[in-house]
């Protein structure tokens, strides 16, 4: 049997904030850093030796990973960064505050922007500063493939591939594999791993800075899939 543990990384600045975020790179709020410490407590008391890392680039997935080795006293463990697993794409909707974007489209339609499966948020202009074209952490990427906005659909199309190339194989060689990374990409694994229909995904959110551990057979086939306390 392997073990899988996903992390949604602490709280961020922007969380705080009620603010769209995707790919902009905000750090964690002093409840964020709390929660990535109090993450690493949990697994180290459930033994957990986990024994590779993912993360997204964001920081606030990194910083999260790094209180949480500090805490399990696993900072040796190697870790991967992939662009992969970065939030979904938030599009033109990036920065604006939530509540307020409600207010003025209605809350039906930011209803739509963060939960429906395939509608996409409106996307940034090719030529928009925040562009993740123009940031260096991308600069090894494709820029066909990086994402001017995504629905949950289009997070999937880039989540799963990795899954497959890079996760998939550690866990089959006997690892303990710790994942960190935000609501939209793990929402984007777990519906993959447990068959959750377009239509149920709307419905599972996912909290900042709590392990949820699966347990899966040779074939990673989920057999449980539970939170740590
Ligand atoms: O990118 C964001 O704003 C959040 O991390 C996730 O947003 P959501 O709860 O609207 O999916």
């Amino acid at each position: 049997m392997c073990k899988l543990i996903l992390v949604r990384h602490g709280e961020s600045v922007w969380n705080k904030e009620n603010r769209f975020t995707g790919w902009t790179d905000v750090d964690l709020s002093e409840k964020g850093e709390q929660e990535a410490r109090r993450a690493g407590e949990l697994i180290r008391k459930h033994d957990l030796l986990f024994d590779v890392a993912f993360s997204s680039v964001l920081k606030r997935a990194i910083r999260t990973l790094h209180l949480l080795e500090e805490s399990a006293d696993r900072m040796w463990v190697p870790e991967i960064h992939n662009w992969r697993l970065n939030e979904r794409h938030y599009g033109a909707l990036q920065g604006l505050n939530k509540a307020e974007t409600a207010k003025k489209y209605g809350e039906e339609q930011v209803h739509i922007w963060r939960r429906s499966f395939d509608v996409t948020p409106p996307l940034l202009e090719p030529d928009d500063p925040r562009g993740a074209v123009y940031e260096d952490k991308y600069k090894n990427v494709d820029p066909a493939v990086l994402p001017l906005g995504e629905s949950l659909a289009l997070t999937i199309t880039r989540v799963i591939p990795f899954w497959q190339d890079y996760i998939a194989p550690c866990l089959i060689s006997g690892n303990t594999v710790l994942v960190v990374a935000h609501g939209n990409s793990l929402r984007a694994l777990i519906k993959y791993l447990d068959g959750i229909s377009d239509e149920d995904i709307v419905g599972l959110e996912i909290p900042t800075g709590v392990p949820q551990v699966y347990e899966l057979d040779a074939q990673l086939r989920p057999k449980k899939r539970y939170y740590l306390k």
